[in-house]
């Protein structure tokens, strides 16, 4: 058992420490809202309801159990104890380079420092922390319990230790990386963020609803969720910040976000974590 960092504690950070607690990790989870650090408990056992009625794996899960391997903090006070940690905060550049600054204090000099990002460069984050081979894309899939993969991307530094030592504490919760190389958006969001994107343009244009657009994906091609309902999932905000940071790195028009995307952000609309996206959904 280690102990592993986790900071922010938005959709991403609070299943993540579900996913390392379920596998044995203690968890310094933190965030800098103190609203958000209020909610962890309620939102952790209400995402570990849900996983239950998902995953064999979940059945018999106690979420005390879950709960009293995870701290939650909003300081960095122990962090030099984490041989992991894991940065979830929003998908904004700079807001990850200052979580970055702040960590060159405190983490220990063998520390290895996953960056959970959609689309953002490893490489240009890796130059604003004092050893950039320690710092690796470890992008995780939402829901983190319910899902395999990971998508490891390595910076230009990133060393083959730190790849092998990932790989390592990837597996031992149960996840499988696959190392790729670092580019915006790496395999999975520049190609899911395209369909996502197109699929709100085909809304704003009254072409389809979102109902029929996700029928589609989901009876025609079948996607576990269809685009209008994976971007609720997301989070409009970290998608339009996500297209946004594939537009600026490509300076490639197809990434030009769709404006409907942008009105909801604005109206507060962002999906499931606030109640109301594409669709309505109880909190
Ligand atoms: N939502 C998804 O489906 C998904 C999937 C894969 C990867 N990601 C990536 O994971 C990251 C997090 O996404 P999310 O959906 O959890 O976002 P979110 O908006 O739900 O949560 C972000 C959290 O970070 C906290 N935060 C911001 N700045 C901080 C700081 N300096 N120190 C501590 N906490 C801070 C916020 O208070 C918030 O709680 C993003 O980079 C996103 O692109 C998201």
């Amino acid at each position: 058992m280690s102990l592993v960092g986790v900071i922010g504690a938005g959709v991403m950070g609070v299943d993540l420490a579900i996913s390392l607690a379920q596998h044995g990790h203690k968890v310094l989870l933190k965030d800098n809202d103190p609203v958000k650090l209020k909610s962890v408990e309620v939102r952790i056992r209400k995402n570990i309801r849900s996983y239950k009625m998902l995953s064999k794996e979940y059945y018999s899960v106690v979420p005390d159990s879950i709960l009293e391997k995870i701290t939650v903090t909003d300081n960095y006070n122990n962090f030099g104890e984490c041989s992991f940690i894991i940065e979830n905060t929003y998908e904004e550049i700079k807001n990850k380079i200052t979580v970055l600054e702040e960590l060159k204090e405190y983490c220990n000099d063998d520390s290895i420092i996953g960056i959970n990002t959609s689309c953002i460069s490893i490489t240009k984050l890796a130059k604003y922390f004092n050893k950039p081979d320690h710092i690796i894309g470890t992008h995780f899939m939402n829901p983190v319990p319910l899902k395999e993969t990971v998508e490891t991307v390595k910076g230009y530094h990133t060393s083959q230790e730190t790849i092998e030592k990932t790989t390592l504490f990837l597996q031992s919760i149960k996840k499988k990386p696959i190392v790729v190389e670092d580019s915006p958006g790496f395999v999975a969001n520049r190609l899911s963020h395209l369909f996502m994107n197109e699929a709100a343009y085909l809304v704003q244009e009254k072409i389809a609803d979102p109902y029929q657009i996700d029928l589609m994906f989901k009876k025609g091609y079948e996607h576990k969720l269809g685009p209008l309902e994976t971007i609720d999932l997301i989070g409009l905000d970290t998608v339009v910040d996500s297209l946004n940071v594939l537009y600026s790195s490509l300076q490639d028009t197809k990434f030009r976000c769709c404006p409907l995307l942008v009105k909801m952000v604005n109206a507060g609309l962002l999906g499931r974590k606030v109640g109301q996206g594409f669709y309505k959904y109880s909190l």
